[in-house]
């Protein structure tokens, strides 16, 4: 059966990256609700400039919303969008609990990376969202190699890995079903599940943003996402950044 959901999914054989097109779609002014999947991508990006592999049999896709809502929610959108991936993933592994939540938003397996998460945005003069893309890359058939990185997919757990076209309509139905939840109760569900599956309270983590590296002990997720990080008896929130 599939999953019910509200995006209208547009497939592209290959693209060098549907966030690219996104993007420009949304400034030519494109509707909320857009998703662009492609069954390739050539010139994938990642996070902080790096390209992303995209090889056939993965899912690449990108999301277009238009959330009324100020520039400085665009962070809990990320993160909305990594516990919905985590709810799709789940239910179809062996061993459910090998799946774990890297700050702000990467998919461990085994601790190593399966899927990330790139999320841009546009701001109106108010300072409100214009539009907000969240990209989003799973290994489901294969883990691309990585120089001194541990990568995993899908297929390393033993199952046959879902097409990627099926795993999409999981995915966006899980996404719509955390956007509805946010819309009625606000950002503490989301909040709460990203908890269940990030690190233990007290792990110790080093934080790298604009070059600087902040060292601390895991204290939790702050009510708008932003890390908690223990270090010198203060509790610091960083708002944006990555683990080390
Ligand atoms: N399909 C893919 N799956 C997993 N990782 C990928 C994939 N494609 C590219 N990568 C690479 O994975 C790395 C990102 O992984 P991660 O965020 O864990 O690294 P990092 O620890 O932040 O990076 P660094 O190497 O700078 O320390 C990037 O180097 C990215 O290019
Ligand atoms: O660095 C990361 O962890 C983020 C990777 C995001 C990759 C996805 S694949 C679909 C979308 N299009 C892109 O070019 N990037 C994102």
């Amino acid at each position: 059966m599939t999953a019910a959901h509200r995006f209208c999914l547009r497939v592209h054989e290959a693209l060098p990256s549907t966030s690219d097109l996104v993007a420009r779609l949304a400034e030519a002014g494109e509707p909320d609700g857009l998703a662009v999947l492609a069954r390739r991508q050539t010139a994938g990006r990642g996070t902080q400039g790096r390209s992303w592999e995209g090889p056939s049999g993965n899912l690449h896709i990108t999301m277009l919303l238009r959330p009324a809502e100020p520039m400085r929610h665009a962070p809990q959108w990320s993160l909305l969008a990594a516990v919905a991936l985590a709810d799709a993933v789940a239910p179809m592994l062996p061993d459910p609990s090998i799946l774990a939540l890297k700050w702000p938003n990467d998919l461990l397996l085994g601790g190593a990376k399966a899927a990330g998460i790139l999320t841009e945005a546009s701001a109106t003069p108010e300072g409100g969202i214009a539009w907000l893309s969240i990209g989003i890359g799973v290994n489901l058939a294969h883990a691309p190699e990585v120089p001194g990185r541990r990568t995993a997919c899908l297929a390393d757990t033993g199952i046959a890995p879902p097409a990627p076209e099926a795993f999409a309509e999981a995915l966006l139905a899980a996404i719509d079903r955390r956007r509805t939840e946010r819309a009625l109760e606000g950002f503490a569900p989301v909040r709460a599940a990203w908890l269940a599956r990030g690190p233990a309270l007290d792990t110790h983590l080093a934080i790298r943003r604009q070059g600087a590296e902040i060292a601390g002990r895991f204290a939790g997720l702050a009510e708008d996402g932003s890390l908690l990080l223990a270090s010198g008896g203060r509790v610091h929130a960083v708002a944006s950044g990555e683990v080390a």
